[in-house]
């Protein structure tokens, strides 16, 4: 795993938004995969602004998860996260992008439906991941066995509570989810996890120096051959030993 140091959330936002639009331009049809919460909010806004640079046409992103119950239209869905953080501003045409709904009747069999679409459109190249504070990536909580594929989760109490904040109460947080399955997210060709605040130094420090378990769904991340994580001083602030890369420099984070 290659890890970039940076000072704070905006340098690791711009620095997620110039690797994201490297490969971009690279594999103009690139499959993406999408992440949600208030980690890549300043990713996706430095996006948009180097938009013009990129060509967008062609390329496809699929979101890592989706709450059970919302339709795309709630305020609180990521579909409207998405639509209207990056999707609208970006000009991206509805059949370009892809989330699970979290609406629909049979949520077994729409988790079975999105990961085919996965699997149709070549699988995803990159992968932008956040981590929960408890180690989880989408919404895999701890205990995901490691070859889960797309399919319905329980969201645990501490998710819930954490993801409160960006609705009115915390009884209105649904209490399930449908996720890309870890084996899913671990099939992506490169992945870029970012995180930043002294809020994810555990995890952060868990996911460097804790040993592989699915108690920890992040540490299956030690095992994929392509990860680069660009994290701020205080979410590296826990980790010890870990050498660093920033700017081509090697220098240790502590
Ligand atoms: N499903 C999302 C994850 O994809 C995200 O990584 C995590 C961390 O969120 P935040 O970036 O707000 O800390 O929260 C949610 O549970």
């Amino acid at each position: 795993m290659e890890v970039i140091a940076v000072k704070d959330d905006q340098e690791m936002s711009e620095k997620a938004a110039s690797l994201i639009g490297a490969e971009i331009k690279d594999r103009p049809g690139i499959v993406l995969g999408l992440a949600t919460g208030g980690t890549p909010e300043g990713t996706y806004r430095e996006w948009i602004n180097q938009a013009g640079s990129l060509p967008l046409s062609q390329l496809q992103t699929f979101n890592l998860d989706e709450y059970a119950g919302l339709s795309p239209d709630h305020p609180n869905s990521y579909h409207r996260y998405m639509k209207e953080r990056l999707f609208q501003p970006l000009q991206l045409r509805p059949g370009q992008t892809h989330l699970p709904r979290g609406d629909a009747k049979d949520l077994q069999e729409e988790a079975r439906r999105y990961e085919k679409q996965i699997q149709q459109s070549g699988g995803i190249d990159l992968q932008l991941l956040g981590i929960g504070e408890n180690g989880h990536i989408g919404f895999n909580e701890p205990g995901s066995s490691f070859h889960s594929r797309t399919h319905v989760v329980e969201l645990k109490p501490s998710t819930r509570e954490a993801n409160a904040r960006f609705f009115e109460s915390e009884e209105d947080v649904p209490h399930q989810a449908v996720t890309m399955g870890i084996a899913t997210i671990m099939e992506s060709r490169r992945i870029l996890l970012l995180a930043s605040g002294s809020r994810k130094k555990e995890a952060l420090t868990a996911l460097l120096e804790g040993k592989q378990t699915e108690n920890f769904p992040a540490s299956v991340l030690q095992n994929h051959p392509y990860v680069t994580i660009i994290a701020d001083e205080s979410a590296l602030s826990g980790v010890s030993t870990h050498k660093s890369v920033s700017e081509g420099r090697e220098r240790e984070t502590k």
